[in-house]
């Protein structure tokens, strides 16, 4: 497995989170404990200050701090650009890359999530993708959240990479609800023709976890 994994996908709320906590919870079951997984921007925080995708991953880590996975949270549940400017903020770039690679060179494994999908406005002039380009060494993995709709946001998004140089080396079909299930099949062989060789594929339904670790 690579030292450093960057784990996007086709919107919000398609399951990079999810997967991202079963990986690290297998890497770290094995004993490999130089593993982390990052959600180096977060964006929504409730009343106690706690945001779910941080919460999620320090439990599967065993870990307590926010401070240890994460750099930049913002109250707003919004792309960075806008939550940091609903605070008179913008994020730093050149922090966010220096702190990203910093926390992969202290682990064997680093999984850094992103934040939405591939096109998500990190500030107002760098992409989600600039983010990406900006950490050349990392492999990236593609969750897609399967429902209608989903397969156009795959093309799209496969396209992207591809012209990034940077096709995924696994691409994982998730449901999220229980009634997308039924998408999971139908979406993978749409897209499976355009995938690049060598890209591995995972099918997830509502519930199922990932025991991978290579
Ligand atoms: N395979 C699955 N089985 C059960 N629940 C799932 C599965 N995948 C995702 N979920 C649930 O669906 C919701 C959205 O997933 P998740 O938070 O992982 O998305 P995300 O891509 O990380 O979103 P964000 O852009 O906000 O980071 C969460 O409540 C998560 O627990
Ligand atoms: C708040 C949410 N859960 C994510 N953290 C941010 C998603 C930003 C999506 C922006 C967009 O694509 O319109
Ligand atoms: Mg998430």
């Amino acid at each position: 497995m690579a030292s450093k994994v960057f784990v996007t996908a086709t919107d919000t709320d398609a399951g990079k989170t999810w997967v991202t906590a079963s990986v690290i919870r297998s890497l770290l079951k094995e004993g490999r404990s130089s593993a982390k997984a990052l959600k180096a921007i977060a964006c929504g925080l409730d009343k106690a200050g706690k945001n779910e995708d941080i919460e999620t991953l320090l439990s599967a880590q065993n870990l307590d701090d926010a401070d240890q996975i994460s750099l930049f949270r913002y109250a707003l549940p919004a792309a960075p650009s806008q939550a940091a400017a609903a605070e008179g903020q913008a994020v730093d770039t050149d922090k966010l890359v220096k702190w990203c690679e910093a926390q992969s060179d202290d682990v064997e494994t680093c999984l850094i999530e992103g934040v939405g999908g591939l096109m998500v406005p990190i500030t107002d002039s760098w992409l989600l993708s600039d983010w990406i380009e900006a950490m050349p060494d990392a492999e990236v993995w593609l969750v897609v959240g399967c429902k209608l709709g989903a397969i156009n946001q795959t093309l799209l998004t496969l396209e992207k990479l591809k012209q990034m140089g940077r096709s995924p080396t696994r691409i994982f079909f998730n449901a999220t609800k229980p009634e997308q299930n039924d998408w999971v099949a139908p979406t993978r062989k749409a897209v499976e023709p355009f995938l690049n060789q060598g890209c591995t594929i995972d099918c997830l339904k509502y519930g199922e976890t990932t025991g991978l670790t290579a």
